[in-house]
């Protein structure tokens, strides 16, 4: 008996719509991505916009190069100023600084309206591009830049801005996730597990943005400001990456039931005077219950914590072509909307101007581990000096590396958990250690949060 199967209803014809003149810059993992869903979804998506989008053309370095069927070769063009001076909007997947900053500045100039995924420019020089915006009346929108697919961008931006915003704690880092994950459940090698990374499309161009941090970084200075309602440059976020975690470290944090994931923090902290803000990334022990401890692969996840809203959690794809492009059509259907029924989206919103609170003011619970001179009084002498700088001791591991033979000391490993105390506090402790010759070497130094 033969079954008929039931088929999508077609799209409607939207030849009759207006179009809009779309600048796609950029064709590699997003931009492909982005150029296939407007390939595919074109009728779809002019029906909920109310005009067509008609890419223009989209700039590349190599115009030789195949870049598949949605990519035409007709599109592409090596001359991306004069593309982008033509256009009703303009995508930016290309990367970098510049000429992605020049190229943006003189779209939203030609009356443009821009969507970006470029985080290393928003976060390094976000200022110019929101005050091009404003000035030229065009939206400025990237949700593609924090955290892939996942909207939270526009919650923050949006959804929460009748809120207030305490705290915005999460795992921002596709490729870092992706590899400190195959460390923790396969053992895989750092280099393996980044090329593999780089392979799936979830790298930046250069992983070094990636592995040392930085990427990170970038999204935790566009999260405080959005959230903080101020400015929060690069250089306030306190950065640290993943390069220095070691197997040993992933191993010392299984034996206390808790993972290593490279979390990006930002949050309000109450003073006597007033409230500055923090921002930092780096790589920490959090315990396995904690749900980020289950994030696996590329995978991002963020808890926000508002004063109304309470608790809320954002769970998808941080990275790769497919994801991404879904955030930037999301943003590219809202400012086609835009300019289609007009008006323009959400402005910069900088009132508060929050100072950031250094480091070395705040107080954090530490894992640190030594290579230490394996004899009586060690333990206590390592002890004292935590405890000379308020630092209490939470749990210790002691192993033995090799013991005591002819021409050579006997030498241990220590791992000491701390409850939470001053970063200054454990910098001055650590500064004593590396002067004494009971401790060899300084291993590890890791945050522990979650708890
Ligand atoms: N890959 C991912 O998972 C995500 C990437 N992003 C961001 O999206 C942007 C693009 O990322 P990918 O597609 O992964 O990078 P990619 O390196 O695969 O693609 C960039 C494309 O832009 C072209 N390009 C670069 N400079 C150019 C220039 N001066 N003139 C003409 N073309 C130029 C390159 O030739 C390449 O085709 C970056 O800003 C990245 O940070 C954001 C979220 C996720
Ligand atoms: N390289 C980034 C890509 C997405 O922003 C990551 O790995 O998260
Ligand atoms: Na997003």
């Amino acid at each position: 008996m033969s079954q008929t199967v039931p088929q999508p209803p077609a799209s409607p014809d939207s030849s009759s719509l207006p179009a809009l003149r779309v600048a796609v810059l950029g064709a590699g993992t997003v931009g492909t991505e982005v150029l296939r869903l407007i390939a595919q979804q074109g009728d779809e998506l002019a029906h909920r916009i109310g005009a067509r989008l008609e890419v223009t053309g989209v700039a590349v370095r190599d115009r030789t190069k195949d870049r598949g069927e949605h990519v035409p070769a007709a599109l592409l063009t090596d001359d991306p100023s004069a593309l982008v001076r033509e256009a009703d909007l303009v995508i930016e997947v290309m990367g970098g600084i510049e000429p992605a900053r020049a190229l943006l500045l003189e779209a939203m100039e030609h009356g443009a309206s821009v969507v970006t995924a470029n985080k290393a420019l928003l976060a390094q020089d976000g200022a110019s591009l929101y005050e091009a915006a404003d000035v030229h009346g065009v939206d400025l929108s990237f949700e593609a830049a924090v955290a892939g697919a996942i909207p939270l961008v526009r919650p923050v931006r949006e959804s929460l801005a009748g809120d207030r915003i305490q705290r915005v704690m999460g795992i921002v880092n596709g490729t870092t996730n992706y590899i400190l994950d195959a460390m923790t459940r396969t053992s895989a090698d750092f280099g393996d597990a980044l090329a593999s990374a780089q392979e799936l499309g979830y790298a930046e161009a250069d992983p070094t943005a990636d592995v040392e941090g930085h990427d990170a970084a970038a999204k935790a200075s566009i999260l405080a400001s959005l959230a903080f309602h101020s400015r929060v440059r690069l250089a306030d976020v306190h950065c640290e990456g993943i390069t220095s975690v070691s197997a040993q470290d992933i191993a010392a944090a299984g034996r206390m039931g808790r993972t290593i994931k490279l979390l990006s923090i930002v949050e309000r902290v109450e003073e006597e005077n007033g409230e500055r803000i923090s921002a930092r990334v780096y790589p920490a022990l959090i315990p396995d219950s904690h749900p980020l401890a289950s994030v696996s692969e590329a995978y991002n996840a963020v808890f926000i914590e508002a004063e109304a809203a309470g608790s809320l959690m954002f769970y998808g794809q941080g990275a790769g072509g497919a994801p991404t492009a879904s955030a930037i059509l999301g943003d590219v259907v809202s400012a086609a909307r835009s300019r289609v029924h007009g008006g323009v989206g959400p402005r910069e919103s900088r009132y508060a101007e929050l100072e950031s609170i250094p480091l070395e003011e705040l107080r954090s619970a530490f894992y640190i581990s030594l290579t230490v001179q394996d004899r009586p009084g060690v333990l206590a002498e390592i002890a004292g000096t935590l405890s000379g700088y308020g630092i209490s001791i939470s749990t210790i591991h002691q192993e033995l590396l090799h013991s005591r033979e002819e021409g050579s000391q006997a030498l241990a490993h220590i791992g000491i958990s701390t409850h939470r105390a001053l970063e200054s506090a454990m910098t001055a402790s650590l500064d004593m250690f590396s002067s004494t010759a009971t401790v060899l070497s300084i291993d590890s130094v890791l945050r522990i949060e979650g708890d």
